[in-house]
């Protein structure tokens, strides 16, 4: 798929002298939905302050659409949505005025059958007439992306879009992000819940520390890091786990009721024919066992330990 964001060699060093990207290159399919992973402070924002002109670069390339985003600053910021984290809209103006409104601040003739198009897909219609601080918190942030939908952008920024809301309305958000996915429009979103870029993601991008230290196909991560963990569950509790077992990486959980043993899922051989095995030699009795499959969340912790290690 031909990309629409190209970011290469970007670097970022505030007046302070921190340098908060340290050469990311990325590259982003029209139509992709993009997940940016990362631990406070790794520069998730400055990234996308960059992308969108907010904030400007130190050094490298970054072009939207084919737009160069410092030289040509209104062609790269007319094909983009931001939709930031915080509220930033008069809570008493109505619905259908301010997204009207964004749209002629890029300078797009007015489109009432686009504004009312974009409202109904946010299910804000009916509210239309509303005043922003009428609505709820979920409301509020349908009206943040209708704005940032109204000048009919290519690729949408969602910054921590699912930040502090209620599992139904994540829920919500998630299915409303799939639909937009529909429409073509490319979406990149920032998110701290793994469990968003799970369930969202196309890609998955990890930075820490200013370097995009891993990007791939989320699929593609899930099977390549994929561990999985087998759950033995003991006929007795045991005491402590005999030294005959030390040649797997097993842990004693449940009050010595249960064996937990990770295992690589790609590994020729992984060890849990052998290992239940040796459990019979021992004499050690179980009565179920059950594997399950590492989650994003296991891989995004395993990364940055090990980021932080070296
Ligand atoms: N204006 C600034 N001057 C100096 N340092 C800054 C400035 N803005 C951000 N930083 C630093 O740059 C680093 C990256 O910040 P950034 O906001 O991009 O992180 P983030 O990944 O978005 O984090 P979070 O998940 O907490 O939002 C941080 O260490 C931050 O303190």
């Amino acid at each position: 798929m031909a990309s629409i964001i190209e970011v290469s060699g970007l670097t970022k060093r505030y007046a302070s002298g921190f340098e908060a990207l340290k050469g990311v290159d990325l590259s982003i399919s029209e139509g992709e939905i993009f997940a940016l992973l990362g631990p406070n402070g790794a520069g998730k924002t400055t990234m996308i302050s960059i992308i969108c002109g907010i904030a400007r670069p130190t050094g490298g390339s970054v072009t939207v659409a084919g737009h160069d985003i410092v030289r040509d600053y209104r062609g790269a910021r007319s094909a983009i949505g931001l939709v930031p984290q915080e509220l930033s809209t008069d809570q008493f103006e109505r619905v259908i005025d301010t997204v009207t409104f964004s749209r002629g601040l890029f300078g797009k003739p007015r489109n009432d059958a686009h504004v009312e198009k974009i409202l109904r897909d946010l299910s804000l219609w009916d509210k239309r007439h509303n005043r922003i601080l009428e609505l709820s918190g979920g409301m509020k942030r349908r009206v943040m992306i209708a704005k940032a939908l109204s000048h009919e952008p290519r690729v949408l920024f969602l910054d921590e879009p699912t930040a502090g809301v209620d599992v139904e309305l994540r829920r919500d958000m998630w299915k409303l992000i799939g639909e937009l996915r529909q429409t073509g429009v490319t979406i990149i979103l920032t998110t701290h819940y793994i469990e968003e870029a799970e369930e969202m993601a196309d890609r998955v991008g990890v930075i820490n520390r200013g370097e995009l230290v891993l990007v791939e196909e989320k699929t593609a991560l899930m099977k390549k890091l994929g561990k999985k963990t087998l759950t033995v569950v003991l006929a007795e509790p045991i005491e402590a786990l005999p030294a005959a077992l030390s040649e797997w990486d097993v842990t004693l959980h449940a009050e010595g009721g249960e064996i937990e043993y990770i295992f690589d899922t790609q590994a020729e051989r992984t060890g849990v024919s052998s290992l239940l095995r040796r459990l019979g030699d021992l004499g050690i009795g179980y009565k179920d066992l059950n594997t399950r499959q590492s989650s994003l969340e296991d891989i995004f912790v395993s990364l940055v330990h090990e980021e932080k290690a070296a």
